[in-house]
């Protein structure tokens, strides 16, 4: 059963969108993947955003660079919750998506998360963590994941002074 899908607006996207389908291929969350422009191809963003509830999608995580106006045109169509991941573009290093995700009109919310990697696997932490409010065997997979996330700093140990 998919229940949660990833777009993103170019396959340049994926290595940073990998981070989030990684996290969901871990907790065995049904994911798609899929390349879903709302400047390339606009009928597509319209029909995937149309539909993803009928299609029992629960939480869309949309990756975009530059003018990253997808996960905003998503959330338009759709009152799925829509995760927004801004992509590292080649000039102005992501500030540029970040802000086109994030600075959404009241109405119509995108909950927006870090450029690159760390806010796409936390996208889709938060994702898992929207399904684990029903879903007691993923609240316990989440608990146990904090758990190996905190004893593994623990045992985090320095290096002695150089002299
Ligand atoms: N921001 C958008 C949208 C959109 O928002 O609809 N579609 C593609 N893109 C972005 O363009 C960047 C460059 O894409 P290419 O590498 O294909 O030239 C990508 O980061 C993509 O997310």
């Amino acid at each position: 059963m998919i229940e949660v899908g990833i777009i993103m607006g170019s396959n340049s996207d994926w290595p940073v969108m990998e981070h989030a389908a990684r996290f969901l291929q871990q907790f065995g969350v049904g994911y798609e993947a899929r390349v879903v422009s709302a400047h390339r191809t606009p009928d597509l963003m319209f029909e995937y955003a149309h539909s993803a509830r009928e299609r029992g999608i629960k939480a869309i995580i949309a990756g975009a660079g530059g003018a990253a106006h997808l996960p905003g045109m998503v959330a338009a169509k759709t009152t799925v919750p829509v995760l927004g991941v801004p992509v590292p573009s080649k000039y102005l290093r992501g500030e540029d998506s970040l802000l086109s995700i994030v600075q959404m009109p009241k109405g119509v919310p995108v909950a927006t998360f870090a450029i690159g990697e760390a806010g796409a696997a936390n996208a889709a932490l938060f994702a898992i963590a929207l399904l684990a409010n029903h879903n007691a065997d993923l609240a316990q997979q989440l608990a146990d994941f904090r758990t190996r996330q905190q004893q593994n700093v623990l045992e985090m140990s320095l290096p002695p002074v150089q002299d």
